[in-house]
């Protein structure tokens, strides 16, 4: 039997493929459409029933096809995220009417590959056709460049599964007058970068940002004889390491990112953690509305008088109104030594009449308290097909 052509068969798989990105985009109009009897009928974005539905339903064409269960869930779980996430970024321009824009001017720590400007990438995929970036040094500077007007948009990293709260960020927003509008996880997968042939073994210098460096704290500490030097941020360790062009040293930092600059990667998974993700929030001078139809995330700061159990009562105010506490944590107050200013996530929306009656007595309660910000939440769990 003859062998089949190769240069056939790839002009085939080529025709397929683009029949495939046709569907996907007319899956998406469809999922506009829908968007749009949403808005009118107040129903909320996510139906997880359907979606169940719809992959026992999939699951089961695509045994006659002879895709495995777990192929088919895969991919459908990506093509519901991105209908999910299609549908809320449109209700959520459709009530917040001035944050329509065709290109946002963005600022982030580092230049093109670092960590925040994948986040910036990823949560501006389905809001703007152009994004353009101001890449900054600093966190203060990232901040400044909205407070003054410069950009309309920061993004911060805020929590990182292996290495905790982000402090800096936590302190400059105590003090920034700009309101969280969005939040944007991203997975991290740090690598040894290199510029030319080498191995592990030669590295002598190893060059990432504070935060790459406390998150694989485990690996370099097999690596004693190795120096570790600081960069402001990832993509400026890349550029160091391209720039040397030597066999002895090395950056750590994300592989796509990397790749811009043409460094190839000779180690991955370096994380302490092997599900290693940094939360971005995202700032922006005005705040926004939050659809009801989505589910929100509100955060704000308090201070608490200094008496036994003033947290305890604070905490109880939340419960009693029914709302979930995503996360605490305690930064000092500049000023007043052993005082703490507390930053509280709630699963709630700033205009729901629970969160309104629960800020009313928090307030009788608290020596200071400020709302930073309702936003979308960023948590598109996959749904699971149930099967029998
Ligand atoms: C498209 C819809 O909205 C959402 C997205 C779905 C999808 O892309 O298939 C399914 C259910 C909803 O979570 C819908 O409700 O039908």
């Amino acid at each position: 039997m003859a062998s089949p052509n190769l240069d056939t068969v790839r002009k085939d798989i080529s025709g397929t493929d683009k029949q495939l990105l046709e569907l996907l985009a007319k899956r998406r109009q469809l999922s506009m459409e829908v968007a749009k009897s949403k808005l009118a009928s107040s129903k909320p974005v996510r139906d997880t029933t359907r979606e169940q539905q719809l992959l026992v339903e999939l699951i089961e064409t695509g045994k006659s096809l002879q895709l495995d269960a777990p192929y088919v869930t895969q991919v459908f779980h990506s093509i519901i995220e991105d209908s999910v996430l299609l549908q809320q970024a449109y209700l959520q321009q459709h009530i917040n009417p001035d944050t329509i824009a065709h290109k946002v001017r963005v600022a982030f720590l580092g230049q093109q590959g670092s960590y925040s400007h994948l986040a910036a990438q990823k949560y501006f995929a389905r809001k703007a056709e152009e994004v353009i970036e101001h890449g900054c040094k600093t966190f203060k500077e990232v901040i400044g460049k909205v407070e003054n007007g410069l950009a309309d948009y920061a993004l911060l990293p805020i929590e990182n599964t292996s290495s905790g709260g982000i402090n800096e960020v936590y302190d400059l927003l105590q003090h920034t007058s700009l309101h969280i509008v969005g939040e944007v996880s991203v997975p991290v997968e740090h690598c040894l970068l290199v510029a030319t042939a080498t191995s592990e073994e030669k590295i002598k210098t190893i060059y990432s940002h504070f935060q790459p460096i406390a998150q694989c704290s485990e690996y370099l500490s097999h690596l004693p004889e190795v120096a570790i030097e600081r960069t402001d941020a990832t993509s400026h360790a890349f550029e160091i390491v391209a720039n040397m062009a030597r066999d002895d040293v090395a950056a750590i930092g994300n592989a796509d990112g990397g790749r811009l600059y043409g460094l190839t990667a000779i180690r991955t998974g370096l994380a302490n953690q092997k599900q290693n993700y940094s939360r971005f929030i995202v700032v922006a001078r005005k705040p926004i509305d939050v659809a009801e139809q989505i589910p929100a995330k509100t955060t704000f700061i308090m201070s608490v008088k200094q008496r036994p159990g003033a947290l305890v009562d604070a905490l109880i105010i939340l419960k009693q109104n029914n709302i979930n506490m995503c996360k605490l944590e305690s930064r000092p107050i500049p000023g007043n030594p052993w005082e703490e200013m507390f930053y509280v996530d709630v699963e709630s929306n700033v205009s729901s009449s629970n969160l309104i009656t629960a800020m009313e007595q928090l307030n009788d309660i608290t020596t200071f308290i400020k709302i930073l910000g309702c936003y979308p939440s960023d948590d598109i769990s996959p749904t699971e097909p149930v099967v029998d």
